[in-house]
């Protein structure tokens, strides 16, 4: 089973926690011994907020502030390499094409950012759909997807399942300034449903959800299901 998962820098480090970083990284090494195929991507966090904004503050365009963004994703991608062991490579990956030769060989790619216009959400869709992943997870700080930011509405829903177009249709109005917050973005929920990849969004803050989602299917977030499809999703590691 090959899956690409998407750690959100607000669950690896919202601020820098060693512990934090190595249960991620126990969650990995335990998939891979299991047999499953890894690319992990993960997001810049509080320190890549705290640098954005600065910068903001003095002046750069937005393009500017995600070249500083993607280059905190891709610090924060050195640190879960520096928790993983010998079946990392040991490399950043910068592109696809890396990531991708990485998991051929059998190694864990690890990504963070790739270019300006986008979140590593979007880097995390697109490697899923290059490497013909089975299963797409996104580990962010909510449960799910909801009809309303949850952690500044308090009546907002959780959907339990969404179609790839209907993910689109949620995402859609969402800021997507240098920094911004949503469980996915719009790229990412476009190559989502022009992929018709099975996506998972769920609260990775526990990084053994992440396992239990991949290994049994089980969670208590968001199914992202491919349009046109309505089956039972098939496509967990012990089936
Ligand atoms: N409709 C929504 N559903 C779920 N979360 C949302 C929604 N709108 C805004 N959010 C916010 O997006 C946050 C996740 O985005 P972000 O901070 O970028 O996380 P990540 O680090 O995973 O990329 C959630 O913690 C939540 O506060
Ligand atoms: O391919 C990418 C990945 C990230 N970013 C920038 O880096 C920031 C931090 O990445 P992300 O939002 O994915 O981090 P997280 O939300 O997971 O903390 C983003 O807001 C963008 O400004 C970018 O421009 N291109």
């Amino acid at each position: 089973m090959r899956v690409v998962v998407s750690i959100g820098g607000s669950v690896l480090a919202p601020d820098l926690d060693a512990r934090r970083v190595e249960g991620h990284a126990a969650v990995i090494e335990r998939l891979a011994r299991e047999g499953v195929e890894l690319g992990a991507v993960v997001g810049g966090g509080g320190v890549a907020r705290d640098y954005i904004n600065a910068a903001r503050d003095l002046g750069a365009n937005e393009v500017q502030l995600d070249q500083i963004g993607i280059d905190v994703t891709r610090i924060n991608a050195r640190l879960l390499i520096a928790a993983l062991g010998p079946k990392v490579d040991p490399k950043v990956a910068h592109d696809y094409e890396e990531a991708g030769d990485s998991i051929r060989r059998g190694d864990i790619s690890v990504m963070g950012g790739v270019m300006p216009g986008q979140t590593t959400d979007a880097v995390a869709a697109a490697l899923a759909e290059y490497v013909d992943a089975d299963l797409l997870v996104y580990a962010t700080s909510a449960d799910g997807v909801f009809d309303a930011d949850p952690n500044v509405d308090d009546s907002a829903q959780r959907y339990e399942e969404l179609s790839a177009s209907d993910l689109v249709d949620v995402i859609a109005p969402m800021s997507r300034d240098a920094g911004a917050s949503a469980p996915v973005d719009l790229l990412a929920a476009k190559l989502i449903e022009r992929s018709g990849m099975r996506t998972i969004v769920l609260d990775g803050t526990d990084p053994e959800r992440i396992e239990r989602a991949v290994m049994r299917g089980e969670h208590s977030g968001t199914d992202i299901i491919p349009d046109g499809t309505d089956d039972e999703p098939s496509y967990w590691a012990q089936r």
